[in-house]
């Protein structure tokens, strides 16, 4: 199994299966994935288009059902859990970072970043006082009435990383966070991500298909043919075939 040793892991995948039927026809995408990760660990997923990276994070977020197996984050088996178990769970314990932002165009930075804590019980004067805590945190105080259509992406990517912390969850799941950034806004993200995982002891799961933000990461794995590698363990691979 591709994991950590010691304390009991935040995060077990264990046995997975999950396959999806097209018509007649049944596509498996896992047949048996285990996987370990610790908590305050930041990890990178990589991996061909097709091998079920985002399928990984869907199951993750309790958004996908694991066909078998067990999928614990905490002390929480989503595999048993009902749809508004899950969606309680999600509102207090995960952040989502999306590749395109998905920010509500109609709304400004400061409101698009309190709508996570709409479900919480929380004043308006509580509310506001949480925005502002992580835009300052995130680098865009005083931008809290900007609309997005007015921000570059690197900004709108702040405004969406804002989104994501400001219920305070554990565990972040990013999906191709910088793929849609140049190089120096992508960088500044990824900056930004090592900082929520060092300081504020996120857990981070990352999506990506730049090695080069995989580097930001603790901790790269690749997913293929159903099964994850350790990047060290591929190195060790390779050296033994040469
Ligand atoms: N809801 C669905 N219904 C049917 N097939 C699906 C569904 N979701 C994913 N698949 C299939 O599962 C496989 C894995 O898809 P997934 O999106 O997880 O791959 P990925 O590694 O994220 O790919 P990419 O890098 O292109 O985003 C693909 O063959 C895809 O067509």
């Amino acid at each position: 199994m591709t994991g950590t040793t010691g304390e009991e892991p935040y995060i077990e995948i264990q046995g997975v299966k999950k396959g999806f039927r097209f018509g007649a026809e049944k596509i498996a995408i896992f047949s048996d994935l285990n996987l370990n990760i610790a908590r305050g660990d930041f990890v990178a997923v990589m991996g061909p288009s097709g091998s079920g990276k985002s399928t990984l994070l869907n199951m993750l977020s309790g958004i996908d059902r694991p066909d078998g197996g067990r999928v614990r984050i905490g002390n929480s088996h989503l595999e048993q859990m009902g749809e508004s178990a899950k969606a309680s769970w999600r509102a207090h314990n995960l952040g989502i970072v999306f590749q395109f932002y998905n920010l509500l165009p109609m709304l400004n930075t400061a409101q698009n970043v309190e709508l996570p804590l709409l479900l919480k019980p929380l004043s308006r004067k509580q509310r506001g006082e949480r925005v502002d805590t992580v835009l300052d945190l995130v680098g865009l105080n005083g931008r809290q009435k900007q609309y997005p259509a007015r921000m570059s992406g690197g900004q709108q990517q702040r405004v969406g990383i804002a989104r994501a912390i400001v219920t305070d969850p554990g565990l972040l799941l990013c999906d191709e966070p910088t793929g849609d950034l140049d190089r120096k806004s992508a960088n500044d993200i990824l900056e930004m991500l090592g900082f929520l995982n060092r300081e504020l002891n996120k857990t981070i799961v990352m999506v990506t298909h730049d090695p080069e933000a995989a580097g930001f990461a603790k901790r790269t794995l690749h997913l293929n043919k159903g099964e994850f590698v350790e990047q060290g363990q591929i190195f060790k691979q390779e050296m033994t075939r040469q």
